[in-house]
C-alpha cells in the first residue's frame, strides 16, 4: 500500500492499518456475476456498516469474508495478510469472527453451554471433546464474563431456544465475540427489533467492540447512525460509496442507487 500526501504541503502521513482490505473481490454463482469487483478498506478500531439494496450481495460478501464461499478472483487482507482460499476456522483464529442472519445458536444447550461451546471452538476444540472439558477454568471463566458483558448471567441455565428473541440475538453477539477476535462481522445484529430492543442492542454492540473492529450489515439508519463511523453502499456487487454516515446520505449517487427501493420504510436505507 502507498503513502498518501497530507492536506499540509509536502507532509507524508502513513497509511492506516487496515483490518480489512478488499481488492477488486469477484464472485458468481453460475454464470450471474454477484460481486463484481469490491474494493473497500477498513481501517483498525473502525465500525463500519454495509448497506445495500436487497439482493447487492451483502451476505455474499460477508461469506466470502469470513471464508464461507472461495472467492473467483481478487484478493482479500486480514490486517494485511491474505486470506484468500483459507477456511472459516483458520480465519477465526486470525482474529475474525462473523455472526448470521440467522440465529446461529443451540437450542437446546443452556446459554452458558452456548457460549462455552463458541469458545472452545474458537480455541481450537471440537465439540465432542468440549464434552470431557466441564473443569477446564479459564474457558469457564471468560465464558462467565462474556454472559456478564451480554447481561445474560441471569439466564446462563435455561435452554438457549427458550431466550427471547432480542435476548437470541444477544446471545448470538456473545458467541461471535466469545473468543476474543478483534475483527467483528455482524449481520444484521438488530433486523426483526422493537425500537427499544434495538437501541438496546447498539448499546451491547458498542460495549462488545471498543477497540476493536466492526462490520456489520444493516438497513436501520437510526442504527447506522448511532454506531458507524463509516457507511460502505454496496449496490450490483460493487462498493459504489464509503464515508461517513451524513456524507452518505447526503450522497446523489447513493440516493439513486436506492431509488425505486418502495419496499425500503422510512428509516431504513
Ligand atoms: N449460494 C448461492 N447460490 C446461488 N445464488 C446465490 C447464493 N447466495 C446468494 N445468491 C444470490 O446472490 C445474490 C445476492 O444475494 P445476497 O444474499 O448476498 O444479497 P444481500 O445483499 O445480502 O440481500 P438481502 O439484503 O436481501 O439479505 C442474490 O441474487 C442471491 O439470490
Amino acid at each position: 500500500m502507498s503513502a498518501h500526501i497530507s492536506a499540509t504541503e509536502g507532509s507524508v502521513l502513513p497509511p492506516p492499518n487496515l483490518a480489512i482490505e478488499l481488492i477488486n473481490v469477484r464472485k458468481n454463482f453460475g454464470k450471474t456475476e454477484i460481486i463484481r469487483g469490491a474494493n473497500l478498506h477498513i481501517t483498525q478500531g473502525q465500525r463500519h456498516a454495509l448497506i445495500g439494496p436487497n439482493g447487492a450481495g451483502k451476505s455474499t460478501l460477508f461469506n466470502l469474508i469470513s471464508g464461507r464461499f472461495p472467492l473467483d478472483s481478487g484478493d482479500i487482507l486480514l490486517n494485511g495478510t491474505s486470506i484468500a482460499g483459507s477456511k472459516p476456522h483458520q480465519i477465526n483464529r486470525r482474529g475474525l469472527s462473523r455472526s448470521f442472519q440467522i440465529t446461529n445458536i443451540f437450542h437446546r444447550l443452556s446459554v452458558f453451554e452456548n457460549v462455552r461451546c463458541a469458545l472452545l471452538w474458537s480455541l481450537g476444540y471440537g465439540y465432542s471433546f468440549w464434552h470431557r472439558l466441564n473443569g477446564l477454568k479459564d474457558v469457564n471463566e471468560r465464558a462467565e464474563k462474556v454472559l456478564e458483558e451480554i447481561g445474560l448471567q441471569a439466564r446462563r441455565n435455561i435452554e438457549a431456544g427458550l431466550l427471547s428473541y432480542a435476548e437470541q440475538r444477544a446471545l448470538e453477539i456473545g458467541i461471535t465475540i466469545a473468543g476474543g477476535a478483534e475483527v467483528i462481522l455482524l449481520d444484521e445484529p438488530t433486523a426483526g427489533m422493537s425500537r427499544s430492543e434495538a437501541e438496546a442492542a447498539v448499546e451491547l454492540i458498542r460495549k462488545v467492540t471498543i477497540g476493536k473492529t466492526l462490520l456489520m450489515v444493516e438497513h436501520d439508519m437510526n442504527v447506522i447512525f448511532d454506531l458507524a463511523d463509516r457507511v460502505a453502499v454496496l449496490v450490483y456487487g460493487e462498493i459504489i460509496a464509503c464515508d461517513t454516515p451524513d456524507a452518505i446520505r447526503s450522497n446523489q449517487q447513493v440516493q439513486q442507487a436506492y431509488l425505486g427501493s418502495a419496499a425500503q420504510s422510512e428509516n431504513s436505507v
